[in-house]
């Protein structure tokens, strides 16, 4: 039955009224317990339990600054019975250092390490924020919240959409890659809280009509160094200039900004510095373990495989320095079917797809390739186990993100990291920022090697053999154009052998780097010299003593899988061991066929020189498809001949069986049988069983008359004979 509607007038009054009550309680005790500006809140000793809080009986406020619980803040009832319904109870340390800052309108810098939980020390300011100014839906834009990357801003739309779920704010999520910019453009003025990426916003500011930002209260940067960082400047400049200089900015991140030249451009007033695990011996959360180890660039894949093959029970992020890096080994990677979903995400993906796998990376086991577009913010649901970083992150901050989507809030996680021989000072650098790394050793006898089942896949594969190439080019270039010389230098990398270990035929042409060559030659040094420096193994540069202080093993613990890693990771103890593992796989191509191909396509046994003529190089390539075709009829005819004589062993042994036991049978039928009379009844039983069963294969009368009789050789004879039957046959 419907109210009537005086009756609802009636009670929207008095719900008005508590809620101004409320918001002029919440002002008081706000303004009232203020805590001092700079004051690190989390020295201040907590309120003793079953304290009474919010207004007291002699009408002061109980404390906020030092409370550990939610409920112990200056908050409305909405937000925190949003909070409770999320099942947050007790703050992290981040949220108790800035919360009591950020709801009396400080400006605050936060800096804290990954997975500690920065996220609802800006959500929360900004849900505060606006009820207490009694925010509506006319008021339009009140908040915007930034965020780098789509599939971050889709997360923190969803952390904010539950702690707000009992507000009344309307909120819009606004990012890239979708379609509907005409809804959004209609819609856009009515939302109170937008969450966004820079691109998109500020194709609103630049296109949707009316659309009016000038009231904003709270602007949020999450991830705030990589937004003030070079590749969003003119856009974030662009946004900024169409905001309000009053409002109340919040800038979080695990990598904080320090730049006062950033600051400036937020126009930042007084901000509040909150670095609460500044004063931490490790910049990394505690619960994870970290390790690195020496790969050469053309054992990358071999070891990426290696890695996946002894991991399939685990979650792994394996981070990637490009899309086209990305794409190329989750292609070839799919083919090879290493029994364990994989996954990937890049930038160059369509929107949909990116949300899709990001989602169904959080609820199942799977490989995970990506590029940085995920390195930052993400909270897959169900923990990561492993982050894996193939190639080199482009610095320190950028590790310590990708690292830090794994032992997130109170769970564990471990990560490694490949560095080329000549990126070791990365090592130096991650250990100078309180990284705590350990550096293991892989385990090269447990290395599978893939390079030879590329070759295979890219000479059937002319698309997978294009995206090979351009992963090449796309690596090779990322290094040359890092900012930081003294880890990353083309110039020293193995790029033949990288080329081969992926798979092709040939080192494609390298533009960028054939000017470098000749820039090299221009001030004096020859060409041989430039060549053999390319060509060269890293090794070189790289010197093991000065490392063998820093090996340690890594600690596994007891259960099955950390087994299988402990085989994979260690040397020491394994080294031994393991051999079988390499057949892992066998039953994607068989081993015989892996080394065949290898031997032809791989570029280590190819005289490169004589391939710089097109017409050569074309003939080359045009002989290698011809010899790769017979290693395959060769390899097939060899699998099939395998193949039956297994067959024909399984046969010999059932045979065996069946006679073993009609003897058995004999015996005890007739104990007191002559031996004579007993051949004499088994011998029609087993030219039977070989007619019948031979018979599928088409055998002439003369072959079955030998069959018949091997009933008078032994076993080993009669299966040698059976084989070389069946090798005369094909
Ligand atoms: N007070 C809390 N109680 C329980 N869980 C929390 C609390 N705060 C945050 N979490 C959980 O901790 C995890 C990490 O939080 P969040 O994503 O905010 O971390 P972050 O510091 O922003 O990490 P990053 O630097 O990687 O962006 C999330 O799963 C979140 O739900």
């Amino acid at each position: 039955m419907r109210k009537p509607k005086s009756k609802s007038r009636e009670l929207r009054k008095q719900r008005k009224f508590a809620e101004q009550e409320e918001v002029s309680l919440l002002n008081e005790w706000i303004e009232s317990q203020k805590p001092d500006s700079g004051s690190n809140t989390l020295a201040l000793p907590p309120l003793p339990s079953n304290a009474p809080v919010g207004r007291l009986s002699d009408g002061t406020f109980s404390r906020y600054a030092g409370s550990t619980k939610f409920s112990e803040l200056p908050m409305s009832k909405k937000t925190l019975d949003g909070l409770k319904k999320s099942d947050y109870v007790s703050m992290t340390e981040i949220q108790r250092a800035s919360l009591p800052h950020a709801l009396c309108g400080r400006d605050i810098l936060g800096a804290a390490k990954t997975g500690s939980g920065k996220t609802l020390a800006f959500v929360i300011p900004v849900l505060e924020k606006l009820h207490r100014e009694r925010w509506g839906h006319e008021d339009g834009v009140g908040s915007i919240i930034i965020s780098p990357t789509r599939e971050l801003a889709g997360q923190l739309f969803d952390v904010l959409k539950a702690v707000g779920r009992y507000h009344n704010f309307s909120a819009g999520l606004l990012i890239g890659g979708r379609k509907e910019i005409d809804t959004e453009k209609e819609r856009v003025n009515e939302l109170n809280i937008l969450v966004c990426t820079p691109g998109r916003l500020l194709q609103h500011m630049d296109e949707t009509l009316n659309f009016d930002c000038s009231q904003v209260q709270v602007l949020v940067l999450d991830e705030a160094d990589r937004i003030l960082d070079v590749g969003f400047k003119k856009t974030l400049n662009a946004i900024i200039s169409q905001l309000p200089k009053h409002r109340q900015t919040l800038l979080f991140s695990a990598t904080q900004t320090k730049s006062i030249q950033d600051l400036a451009r937020l126009s930042l007033k007084d901000p509040e510095y909150v670095g609460v695990h500044e004063k931490s011996t490790t910049s990394t959360p505690d619960r994870l373990q970290q390790t690195a180890m020496v790969v050469p660039l053309e054992q990358k894949l071999d070891m990426l495989w290696s890695f996946i093959k002894a991991h399939l029970n685990s979650k792994i992020l394996v981070f990637l320095s490009s899309c086209k890096q990305v794409k190329f080994v989750f292609e070839a990677f799919k083919k090879l079917r290493p029994g364990i979903p994989l996954k990937c995400l890049h930038g160059k993906m369509k929107q949909g797809k990116r949300m899709v796998i990001y989602s169904q990376f959080c609820e199942k086991r799977s490989v995970l390739f990506s590029t940085d577009v995920a390195s930052r913010g993400l909270d897959f649901n169900k923990a990561v186990d492993w982050v894996v970083q193939v190639d080199c992150p482009e610095d320190v901050a950028s590790y310590i993100h990708r690292v830090g989507r794994t032992a997130r809030y109170v769970s564990g996680g471990r990560s490694v990291l490949f560095l080329m021989p000549s990126e070791m000072k990365m090592l130096e650098k991650l250990q100078a920022a309180k990284v705590p790394i350990q550096f293991i050793k892989a385990n090269n006898k447990r290395l599978q090697p893939v390079s030879g089942l590329f070759s295979a896949l890219l000479v059937k594969d002319s698309d997978l053999q294009d995206l090979a190439k351009r992963a090449f080019v796309t690596y090779l270039r990322s290094i040359h154009i890092q900012k930081d010389k003294e880890v990353f230098d083309v110039m020293k990398l193995p790029i033949d052998e990288f080329s081969a270990s992926m798979g092709l035929p040939m080192t494609p042409k390298l533009r960028f780097l054939n000017q470098k060559i000749k820039g090299k030659m221009m001030s004096g040094i020859q060409l041989d010299n430039a060549d053999k420096d390319i060509a060269s193994l890293a090794t070189g540069a790289f010197r093991e003593e000065d490392l063998e202080g820093q090996r340690e093993e890594l600690d596994i613990g007891n259960s099955g899988e950390a087994d299988v890693e402990k085989g994979f990771l260690l040397s020491k103890e394994t080294e031994h061991e393991g051999e079988e593992k390499t057949s892992e796989l066998g039953p994607i191509l068989p081993g015989t066929r892996v080394l065949k191909k290898k031997k032809v396509a791989d570029g280590k046994n190819v005289d490169n020189s004589s391939l710089l003529d097109q017409g050569k190089r074309e003939e080359y390539y045009k002989k290698m498809r011809e010899d790769l075709k017979q290693a395959d009829k060769e390899d097939k005819a060899l699998d099939r001949q395998r193949r039956r004589e297994k067959r024909i062993k399984e046969k010999m042994k059932r045979k065996k069986q069946t006679s073993d036991s009609e003897e058995d049978r004999d015996e005890e039928e007739d104990v007191s049988a002559s031996e004579g009379e007993k051949m004499g009844d088994r011998k029609p039983k087993r030219s039977k069983i070989y007619f019948d069963s031979d018979s599928d294969d088409g055998k002439t009368t003369e072959d079955r008359e030998k069959l018949v009789k091997t009933d008078s050789i032994s076993l080993a004879e009669q299966e040698a004979l059976a084989l070389k039957l069946l090798s005369t046959m094909h």
